[in-house]
């Protein structure tokens, strides 16, 4: 871009050159100057193929390295944080505004130099033709940048506004396709198609008005530049006629002229494409500058028994009554221990807590001892496997789904933990057994065999702790009967969390805690648990 630029501002020298060369009829060195004007527009073309190869290539892989980094870095955010956002705000984020950034930074960001060059360059030569000449020009300028800059305090609200509506109608159709069984079901069709018609066309408007602005500058950057050019031609003719003027000189002032609109135009449109950018940056810049989970701490030992122990915990939701006022409970290594309390009590929360996707306001979680806020996050987080209460399943074959926490499980381990699971009745069933694919690109599976899956993947781990989340709801009753019984046998030595209302389930329990107003009581069914037991281990 450089080496262009300096070849750019020969052109006029040489043209003014062969001009004047015309009025002393001096054959040979025209034939010269024209061969030389001829190699130098070449040289120019060719740099000009060059450069928007290279240019093109760093576009590509800027926005692939930024829609890397920002991906990986969302992904290690606090889920709190991740919560709150909109997902259309974070797609938007990696797609859209990466998009945005990268064009500016090469479209615009880097041609700045060069085009600095180009118009200091052409001003100084400019300025040795004739300086009176390029008095009005030099003036110019300036008045040209404070209109821009005027112009561009519209643009950059503007530019705000787009981001957002665009992000608005991305996540309202990502939700839309998320829940299209409910729409269908509630005959929402008409109304949701509206509800994305009026936010589609928001943006559309808002877009319409960014390019009436953009296009408005273009023309008349050009409108300024021409009747500049008809003004110096006016003055300087007089001056030709007079003889204070070579033609050739005249030329050569005029090729200049000509040459500071190339810089001016893209200095005008760079005004807009800046404030555009400048809104994709900032909210980039809010992203990357969050503070990931906090990942260092002290290594676990290779053999984690599996004591836990809730210290004191209290916790709230920001803007909600305190959830957790005083929880303290043990859990010793290898008991199964079930949690009750009423819908909205705050179990699924103290899954979180003990998964450090939330923090407690006030006390301390110990796994065999250690504040489980001061061990290295992955390895913590390697010692628990979760079924939550919403299974997500990933689009693939059963076997990648059971194999998530293990990747390099065999198939026996694999077939060992589904039947452990209840999986293995209805994963036989199947044409392509653990090699079916489910998800988007295959078959859809019952709720209950979705729970089978997360099941047998969380087996799968022997994990030091389970953690089950109604790991039954959607078990039939029968299946439930002989899950409890395989999983008491499987679950032997891990400390299990179990999350549950139903009896059956609750007889795999050694203990029930009950969550009430924010603390843990022992539960005084205890006893009658280990009635159920005994008549289950009976059958
Ligand atoms: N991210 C959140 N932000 C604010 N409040 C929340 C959030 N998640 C849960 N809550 C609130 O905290 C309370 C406890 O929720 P939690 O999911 O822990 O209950 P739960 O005991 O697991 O309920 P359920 O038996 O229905 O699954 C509820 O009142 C819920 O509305």
């Amino acid at each position: 871009m450089l080496v262009e630029s300096g070849a750019v501002l020969f052109v006029p020298w040489l043209g003014g050159l062969i001009i004047g060369g015309l009025f002393t009829q001096d054959d040979v060195s025209i034939g010269l100057l024209a061969g030389g004007l001829i190699g130098l527009l070449f040289l120019q073309s060719s740099l000009q193929i060059l450069q928007r190869r290279v240019l093109q290539r760093t576009v590509e892989r800027l926005t692939a390295g930024l829609r890397i980094g920002i991906y990986d870095h969302l992904q290690r955010l606090p889920l709190p944080w991740l919560e709150d956002q909109r997902r259309g705000e974070l797609l938007s984020l990696m797609t859209r505004e990466v998009d945005v950034l990268s064009e500016f930074v090469t479209g615009s960001l880097l041609g700045i130099v060069p085009q600095l060059i180009v118009l200091t360059g052409s001003l100084a030569l400019m300025l040795t033709i004739d300086p009176i000449l390029t008095i009005p020009i030099v003036l110019g300028v300036p008045a040209f940048y404070i209109f821009m800059k005027i112009f561009g305090r519209n643009i950059r609200p503007l530019a705000g506004q787009i981001r957002d509506a665009y992000a608005t109608w991305v996540s309202l159709a990502d939700e839309n396709l998320s829940i299209l069984p409910v729409i269908k079901a509630y005959t929402r069709e008409t109304i949701e198609a509206q509800r994305i018609k009026t936010s589609v066309l928001r943006h559309r408007d808002l877009q319409e008005r960014m390019i009436a602005y953009q296009s408005l500058l273009g023309p008349i950057v050009n409108f300024i530049a021409a009747a500049s050019v008809v003004l110096i031609l006016w003055l300087a003719g007089g001056k030709v006629a007079e003889g204070e003027m070579g033609a050739g000189e005249l030329v050569s002032f005029l090729l200049y002229a000509g040459l500071l609109t190339r810089p001016v135009a893209r200095f005008a449109d760079l005004w807009g494409q800046f404030q555009h950018a400048r809104g994709a940056l900032r909210h980039m810049t809010i992203v990357l500058a969050m503070s990931p989970e906090a990942r260092q701490g002290d290594p676990l030992p290779k053999e984690v028994k599996g004591n836990l122990c809730f210290e004191s915990i209290r916790f709230r939701y920001a803007g909600r009554p305190e959830l957790l006022r005083d929880v303290s409970f043990e859990i010793t290594a290898g008991q199964t221990v079930a949690i009750l309390g009423r819908n909205g009590a705050g179990k699924s929360t103290l899954v979180d807590l003990l998964l450090r996707f939330r923090t407690p306001d006030e006390g301390t979680i110990r796994l065999d001892g250690r504040d489980i806020s001061t061990v290295e996050l992955s390895a913590y987080r390697q010692t628990i496997a979760l079924v939550p209460q919403r299974v997500a399943l990933i689009d693939g074959t059963i076997s990648d789904n059971i194999r998530l926490g293990l990747p390099d499980a065999t198939r026996d381990q694999v077939e060992h933990a589904a039947r452990e699971a209840e999986a293995w009745a209805f994963i036989s069933e199947l044409r392509e057994g653990l090699d079916t694919k489910i998800g988007e690109a295959g078959i859809r599976l019952s709720g209950g065999q979705r729970q089978r899956v997360a099941l047998a993947r969380a087996l799968l781990k022997k994990p030091a702790i389970l953690v089950l989340d109604e790991p039954t709801a959607m078990f039939d009753p029968e299946s439930e009967a002989r899950f409890v019984e395989t999983a008491r046998k499987a679950l032997a030595g891990s400390t299990v969390i179990l999350i549950t209302h139903r009896p059956a389930s609750l007889a795999l329990a050694d203990r029930v805690l009950n969550l009430r107003g924010g603390k843990i009581d022992e539960d005084r069914m205890a006893p009658r648990i280990g009635t159920a037991r005994a008549s289950l281990e009976e059958q």
